[in-house]
């Protein structure tokens, strides 16, 4: 990192020049993580910036962040503050206030009167140099005074000449320098000295769904879907008309984004049938993914769900519900997709002409051509941006994409990179499960969110530790978008947990992540696989129209959307559960539960006295959410939980009041407390906290 004093003038070409600043500022986060790619956050979102400042000798000095608006403004900065733990690590917390191009720096500088005060409450109380301290004091405070602000001026000026008047007794003069009221002004405008900056680094700010929002997958042929029970005819879609049925029932569970697996025609050729067979029969709709037929490709809507008439109507009847649409975005052909014979330049022949399906191994998509990305870059390029751009143009601002790391990565950074210069509130969601360096540097690249691994993470230690992960430095850059299944993924832990463990699930994503999804079904504890050790559903609404009865499972209860409803509804009315990087865990004593906490700090202008739910923020600013789950789907366990109450804002000593959310109860809570959940009870205390006024 090249860092530039503004104290060593002019370099002079034929020296060596020191890379180093005249005040070192090393090792600055989350630039270092981030790398050459802009941090990211999302407006209003506070994170911390922190750096290795240091310099020579015992001199003092200060820090400080400092940011830039896209305008080029420059903020007030932020004062830095140290570790204290021999790190040289200071940090301070900045929040953006818009979408856009941020810049973030840090400062650093001398601090005199700092070291000043340092050395004169060593050496006047003792009596070395009592005068010459003092009139020292007087020389730096004259000076400082100087560089204040009118209304600020005064009270130091005093201060200078009280530290040189000789007639007062000289511990008073001193404790005159310690006043609060002129250590107020002194952090507001320091005496800096050899001021160093380190380079401005970038910051991409996006819109609030970038980091926040609850998902709801499902396929619009399946809702409204028909057959005939006397077998005289195939089964018929559901279109876009009958699917926007099921609009007000997802909007009642709280639900902000509705994504809908590719609506595109779906080929004939190797079409398959249930169960992901290899011969679909005549009525088989086939794989949505399967895109591209006579009937059109990615630009094109499957005739079965409607016409773009429908599409806009769908689109408006869930913005009017205050739901957004997510288009999948799969960069792949079936056999009957006009790419292939329009540009059969964009598939790579074997040795006998035929083009090799698609593979995510193990998985083999024998329906499918994958794209050469590198046979005709510019031409692909330019056919998928105008495919991006088409469903833009019809009410698309959030695109989940299959695969992405199957697909070069320049591609996406290009592509990504071009449609945030015109639309920067369009978002993309990586669907890529693969290595970490893949996954991570898509994030970094310019994807606004990423699938994560949270469906295989079902242990106290696994969760802890991938959360301690994407809530720590990655955080940066990287943002989970946290789903319980998909149609591709049915853990085993859903398959034998019953309904306990759809709760506990259900509970973990919408509190631990700020963006959570849930597929279709999963409120009717579907959880039947095609063969025991499956991931895959049997009879995979993938393959077949899958309609379901949502008023019976009302009736007969046989539903958690009840709770569904509850969770979104909790991270609503607190924000702490929609941000990411205030998440921390607490010990427990038993390896079945799991607690952790979220604290957001709001400020006083936007705290609203009482809150929801029945929950009043800590102190009028801080919004707190502790959450204890009880991991194991079957049995009752009990614990003691040792929270970490600084983490909470609390003192170690505090005694302070919880709120369960579910049961409206009421608890006396210290740092070890006794915790018992029976799974077919209450799998999961959820709560807010109050602190004792005694
Ligand atoms: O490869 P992933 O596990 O990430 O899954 C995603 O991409 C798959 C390919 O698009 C997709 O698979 C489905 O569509 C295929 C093409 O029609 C078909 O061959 C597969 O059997 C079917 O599962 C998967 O759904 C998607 O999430």
């Amino acid at each position: 990192m090249r860092v530039e004093s503004r104290m060593s003038g002019k370099p002079d070409s034929s020296k060596p020049v020191p890379r180093i600043g005249r005040i070192p500022i090393l090792d600055v986060e989350p630039h270092r993580t981030c790398g050459e790619w802009p941090a990211k956050a999302v407006v209003g979102e506070t994170f911390t910036v922190s750096a290795t400042v240091f310099r020579e000798g015992h001199e003092m000095l200060g820090a400080a962040v400092v940011l830039r608006t896209p305008d080029g403004e420059v903020l007030a900065p932020a004062t830095m503050t140290g570790h204290d733990d021999g790190t040289d690590r200071m940090s301070a917390e900045v929040t953006p206030t818009g979408p856009g191009h941020w810049h973030y720096r840090v400062e650093a500088w001398g601090d005199p009167i700092a070291h000043w005060h340092h050395d004169a409450l060593i050496k006047v109380p003792r009596g070395q140099d009592v005068e010459l301290m003092l009139t020292e004091g007087s020389l730096l405070f004259e000076r400082a005074a100087k560089g204040m602000p009118p209304k600020d001026r005064p009270r130091l000026t005093r201060l200078a000449k009280q530290l040189a008047d000789v007639t007062v007794d000289a511990m008073e003069r001193l404790d005159a320098a310690g006043r609060p009221d002129v250590l107020d002004v002194l952090a507001r405008h320091p005496l800096r000295e050899l001021v160093t900056d380190s380079p401005w680094f970038p910051l991409v700010v996006h819109r609030e769904r970038a980091l926040t929002g609850s998902w709801y997958e499902f396929f619009p042929r399946s809702e409204g879907s028909t057959f005939d029970p006397l077998g005289r005819r195939g089964p018929m879609s559901g279109t876009f008309r009958t699917a926007a049925k099921r609009l007000p029932a997802i909007a009642e569970m709280g639900f902000d984004v509705v994504y809908l697996p590719p609506i595109h025609p779906i080929g004939g050729t190797f079409r398959k049938g249930p169960n992901n067979t290899l011969e679909a029969g005549p009525y088989d709709p086939g794989s949505p993914w399967a895109i591209g037929s006579a009937e059109g490709g990615h630009d094109a809507i499957h005739p079965d769900l409607g016409t773009f008439a429908d599409f806009k109507a769908f689109v408006e009847a869930a913005a009017d519900l205050g739901m957004e649409v997510a288009l999948d975005l799969a960069l792949q052909c079936s056999p009957d997709h006009p790419w292939v014979t329009e540009h059969p330049e964009w598939f790579t022949k074997r040795a006998d002409g035929t083009i090799a399906y698609a593979e995510n191994p193990p998985k083999k998509y024998q329906d499918i051509y994958p794209l050469n990305f590198d046979n005709d870059p510019e031409g692909i390029y330019r056919e998928v941006l105008r495919v991006v751009r088409l469903w833009m143009d019809h009410g698309v601002r959030i695109f989940r994409v299959d695969n992405p790391h199957t697909k070069p990565v320049p591609f996406w950074e290009r592509l990504l990179a071009e449609v945030a210069e015109t639309d920067p509130d369009v978002l993309f969601l990586a669907e890529a499960f693969t290595r970490p360096a893949m996954m991570h540097t898509l994030a970094k690249i310019g994807f606004h969110q990423s699938y994560t691994y949270f469906t295989w993470k079902n242990s106290q230690w696994e969760l802890e530790q991938y959360f301690s992960e994407l809530a720590g430095p990655a955080a940066a850059y990287m943002r989970p978008n946290v789903f319980v299944n998909t149609p591709d993924i049915l853990n085993e832990y859903l398959v034998h947990g019953g309904r306990p463990a759809f709760e506990i699930r259900a509970i973990l994503a919408a509190l631990l992540s700020p963006t959570w999804g849930v597929y279709s079904g999963y409120e009717l504890i579907e959880n039947t696989p095609v063969r025991p050790g499956s991931e895959e559903y049997r009879d995979s609404e993938k393959y077949q129209y899958r309609p379901r009865d949502w008023e019976r499972a009302e009736r007969e209860g046989t539903t958690i959307a009840p709770l569904i409803s509850r969770l979104n509804g909790f991270r609503r009315a607190h924000p702490a559960l929609r941000r990411l990087r205030d998440l921390r865990f607490h010990s427990v004593d038993q390896h079945e539960l799991i607690c952790f906490s979220k604290k957001l700090t709001i400020p006083r202008s936007e705290a609203r006295p009482g809150g929801t739910g029945g929950s009043s923020p800590l102190t009028g600013h801080d919004d707190v959410v502790l959450a204890v789950v009880n991991l194991n789907p079957h049995q009752v366990r009990e614990a003691t939980v040792h929270l970490d109450l600084p983490a909470l804002g609390l003192a170690p000593d505090a005694e302070f009041a919880v709120t369960d959310e579910f049961s409206g109860e009421t608890y006396t809570w210290r740092q070890a407390n006794y915790v018992r959940l029976d799974p077919h009870v209450q799998p999961a205390h959820i709560f807010t906290l109050r602190r004792n006024e005694s």
